[in-house]
């Protein structure tokens, strides 16, 4: 694993609301290709980073460079063209509008700047590209029987995938989500692991994910970072992180 390139290197992430220390000097670097999990207990600050990363939240201090370029300071949208993507723990689809419709949206930002671009594609033409790539999106995540129906309509679990094709619409090459698990049956967790590898490996993503269902994680990520306090206290394998006795404590003393 570390002898693939670096994709994301985090150093010295720090993030304050008022007193309050919500990411604290946190460093690490993530590999191409890899699954890399976040976790730790609740308010430990894990939405925090994926904030700061994301250009939701601009950091207090600490950069961050994808593939040696620094994103932070960049507007949300600008993050994502650099070709980082993400999804929320608060879904964030249009009700009322339809899956396929929902998946067209998010295409918007990148087909307005092709528009500019294609001398020989007119309007009409780039529309059906839109059409066609959000119907192989949807068909992606299990979806494509349903692109007419209204994404409220949608179970959880549907919505998750819906807001995953949403994020792979704007062509990431480094796939960030939130809690993918969260709402989810156990039929659906269950089938998640395979789908989060088959769209990393189908796209050839990096993926970071934030969870709190451990098994899922354990299962899942090459690779895991502990968060407690805002302050990162583990990284490495999830078997080893999983023994490390400052994580153990963490969650005994914690929840
Ligand atoms: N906008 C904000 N203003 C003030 N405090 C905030 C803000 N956002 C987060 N915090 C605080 O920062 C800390 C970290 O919160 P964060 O949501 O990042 O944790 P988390 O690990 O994602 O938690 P959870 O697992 O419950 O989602 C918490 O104490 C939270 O109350």
């Amino acid at each position: 694993m570390t002898a693939r390139p670096v994709v994301l290197e985090a150093r010295n992430m720090t993030r304050r609301f008022g007193g309050l220390v919500a990411v604290g000097d946190v460093s690490f670097d993530v590999y191409e290709g890899e699954i890399f999990g976040l976790i730790g207990p609740n308010g430990a600050g894990k939405t925090t980073l994926f904030n700061l990363m994301t250009g939701l939240t601009p950091p207090s201090s600490g950069t961050l460079t994808y593939r040696g370029q620094t994103v932070t300071g960049l507007a949300p949208h600008r993050v994502a063209a650099a070709g980082l993507s993400r999804t929320f723990q608060n879904i964030r689809l249009f009700k009322g509008l339809s899956a396929l419709e929902n998946v067209k949206i998010a295409q918007h930002a990148r087909t307005q700047a092709g528009l500019w671009r294609g001398v020989f594609g007119g309007a009409r033409a780039e529309e059906a590209a839109v059409e066609r790539r959000a119907w192989d999106l949807l068909d992606l995540v299990g979806l494509g029987d349903r692109a007419g129906e209204d994404a409220a309509n949608f179970s959880y679990g549907d919505q998750r995938r819906l807001e995953i094709a949403r994020a792979l619409a704007t062509e990431p090459r480094v796939l960030l989500l939130d809690e993918p698990a969260a709402g989810m049956n156990t039929s659906e967790k269950g089938q998640l692991t395979a789908f989060i590898r088959e769209v990393r490996d189908r796209f050839d993503l990096t993926v970071l994910l934030i969870e709190h269902h451990v098994p899922l994680v354990m299962g899942l990520c090459d690779r895991v970072a502990v968060l407690n306090f805002g302050q990162l206290i583990a990284v490495g394998d999830p078997a080893t992180v999983q023994r490390d006795p400052k994580v153990i404590e963490a969650y005994l003393g914690g929840e």
